[in-house]
């Protein structure tokens, strides 16, 4: 698959997707340790890739998001920024609202109590 098709699977897939340096639990950048760190922190399920270990993804996802770095939080498919964004959005009190509620819309309702 071309590497822009498995990209918008990726975000068709993921409601809360979070392009990284490494993973949630062994972050390979500060930027992407601190953003990964707020995400955590609105207890919801999100999907990551690790674009150390997909060149292809590095090179083409700025690109298609017209956004230059990493990490990159996409939510419902959109860009929503990247660590500064990220980090400024959670001080306000405006990524849990935004992550819960996308998070809710998108939960398996056989898991639900
Ligand atoms: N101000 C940026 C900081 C992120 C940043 O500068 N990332 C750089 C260094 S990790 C990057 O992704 N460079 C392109 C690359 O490494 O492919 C943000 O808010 O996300
Ligand atoms: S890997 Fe060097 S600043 Fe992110």
């Amino acid at each position: 698959m071309e590497t822009i098709e498995r990209i918008k699977q990726q975000l068709s897939e993921n409601p809360i997707m979070l392009y990284m340096k490494g993973s949630p639990k062994f972050p390979s950048c500060g930027f992407s340790a601190r953003a990964v760190e707020a995400i955590i922190n609105c207890q919801v399920p999100f999907g990551y890739v690790d674009i150390l270990q997909h060149p292809d993804i590095r090179a083409e996802l700025p690109k298609f998001a017209n956004w230059p770095t990493f990490p990159q939080l996409w939510v419902e498919g959109e860009l929503i920024g990247g660590c500064d964004i990220i980090l400024e959005m959670f001080q306000k009190g405006e990524l849990q609202p935004l992550l819960k509620e996308t998070a809710a819309k998108y939960a398996d309702p056989e898991q639900a109590e």
